[in-house]
């Protein structure tokens, strides 16, 4: 059964001081709990034991917050007022330290976002956590707030691991980490293409407090025992379900939250703008000892799973006109920056010894584009090298075409791409959400960005199934 709250301990404002609480088999509302904001945030908790079935709610006790909780589900609908009033500051007062806090402001974080004013409160209590929200939603200062909340930078060890699928989506979060860090604490970016040896001396030197990593550098320095993990705090994964489905990752994943570390010493979170089959997962996470079993799903707007200021075109032609339909597009959008996303070549186009698509969309737009825009080249194959340059070029700012795989689709936040164009249409849905998710990324605009699928007449039911699978309107365009 679940236990009603105790809200009695909590003040908020004169206006709510009538408490009651009004719960439902699937829909938790709590209407009044009043605390005073000076008050760290609380969090309130009430829970089964724990089975898939069973129910856990972890509830962050702010003024009419309405939790819909689902198995281990749950997502706190948008609050008004006060909430909207609450910053950063606010939130973290009392478990992130006031000079990272200062640090924070500085950089222009002071308003939470969805996902960091439902999640951070129930970070900082301790449990683990599958953090579930849109592409651009500031995910990662969530989890960077939790980590400077429980560093100690006098101690010498690996106190926190953050585990990302791409070089480049590490190379960037170890930037924002290193941004708010201080002195004192220092951060490691162990990435596939990076310096081995340098990093080898480094960490027999002195272990780093925190690490971003790729699978295959980690388990790499842990299997030779370059790395201890016996006092790491918290361990994050980022696009958790990406590497979950990479035939390449998984079992360096799971080596890593079963084998080499254990759910009882560590807070597991982890994090991805999409969780196909969430309940399955948080089934397995608990099953399969990934996380404690009181893990819990925090889903920011459940019922969209893209920002809602993305615009979403296509635009029917044959494969022989895609590079003219583009360069047309481009004229008349005019984007700031624009990301270009080809599919991989594949096998059989490689035998027949075809160009990659990459190369020729290359070639269309540094021969035939009008515009001023630097034309980069992101993908796989690429030497880290290339890769690392092109990104650093990118983070420079100016205008950009970026021509990308799906390398580019996952995490990489580069908040001036006004356009994503699907040269080719990505393979399912999911990819489409992510490859959108690169334009949109600055929390608190609402200027429009737009996303155009280049398709054939055939392609039509394929994007057809994503607008439903992923709830969006594609608008035909006619060049
Ligand atoms: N509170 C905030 N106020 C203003 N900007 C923010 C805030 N939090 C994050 N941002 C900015 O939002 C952008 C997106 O953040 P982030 O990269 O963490 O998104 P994400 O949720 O991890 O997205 P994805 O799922 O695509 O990886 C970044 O440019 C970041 O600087």
């Amino acid at each position: 059964m679940i236990q009603p709250l105790d809200t009695s301990s909590s003040t908020l404002s004169s206006s709510s001081s009538s408490s009651s609480s009004l719960i439902d088999s699937n829909t938790c509302t709590i209407t009044t709990i009043k605390q005073k904001l000076e008050t760290e945030m609380q969090c309130l908790s009430w829970s089964f034991p724990c089975s898939f079935t069973s129910k856990t709610c972890f509830i962050s006790s702010l003024n009419n917050t309405s939790i819909h909780s689902h198995s281990s589900s749950l997502s706190i609908s948008p609050i008004t007022s006060q909430h909207q009033l609450l910053t950063l500051q606010h939130i973290c007062k009392h478990h992130v330290p006031q000079h990272i806090l200062q640090r924070v402001e500085e950089v222009g974080y002071i308003t939470p976002t969805e996902i960091q004013r439902q999640a951070l409160p129930v970070l900082f209590s301790g449990r683990d956590c599958i953090l579930h929200a849109q592409t651009g939603s500031g995910k990662t200062l969530a989890y960077l707030l939790l980590i400077f909340s429980v560093i100690n930078t006098q101690r010498s060890a690996v106190q926190a691991l953050i585990v990302v699928p791409t070089r480049e989506l590490g190379m960037q979060v170890a930037k924002v980490a290193r941004l708010l860090a201080d002195k004192s604490c220092t951060i490691m970016a162990l990435l596939d293409g990076g310096t081995l040896k340098r990093q080898k001396t480094w960490l027999k030197a002195e272990p780093p407090t925190i690490i971003v990593g790729t699978l295959g550098s980690l388990c790499q320095m842990l299997e030779k025992h370059m790395i201890k993990l016996e006092s790491m705090r918290v361990l994050i994964v980022d696009e958790v379900d990406f590497m979950f489905n990479s035939s390449n990752q998984v079992s360096s994943l799971r080596k890593l939250l079963i084998s080499y570390s254990s759910i009882n010493n560590r807070q597991t979170i982890f994090a991805s703008a999409s969780i196909p089959q969430h309940r399955r997962f948080l089934y397995d996470c608990i099953q399969q000892k990934w996380t404690k079993s009181d893990v819990v799903h925090i889903h920011a707007n459940p019922i969209q799973p893209m920002p809602a200021r993305l615009e979403h075109r296509f635009l029917i032609c044959s494969r022989s006109e895609k590079h003219s339909a583009l360069l047309s597009l481009l004229q008349s959008d005019t984007p700031q920056s624009a990301i270009i996303f080809v599919n991989e070549q594949s096998e059989k186009s490689k035998k027949a010894g075809n160009a990659p698509a990459t190369t020729v969309v290359i070639d269309a737009l540094k021969n035939s584009h009008q515009g001023s825009h630097e034309v980069l080249l992101l993908e796989e194959k690429l030497n880290f090298n290339s890769r690392a340059a092109s990104f650093a070029e990118l983070r420079q700012g100016g205008s950009y075409l970026l021509v990308a795989t799906d390398i580019a689709g996952r995490g990489v936040d580069l908040p001036d791409t006004t356009h994503i164009y699907n040269f080719d249409l990505p393979k399912d849905a999911v990819h489409y959400l992510h490859r959108a998710g690169r334009t949109g990324r600055k929390p608190f605009s609402e200027s429009k960005c737009v996303v155009t699928s280049l398709i054939t007449s055939e392609e039509r039911f394929v994007l057809q199934r994503y607008e439903n699978e992923l709830l969006f309107v594609c608008k035909e365009l006619f060049l």
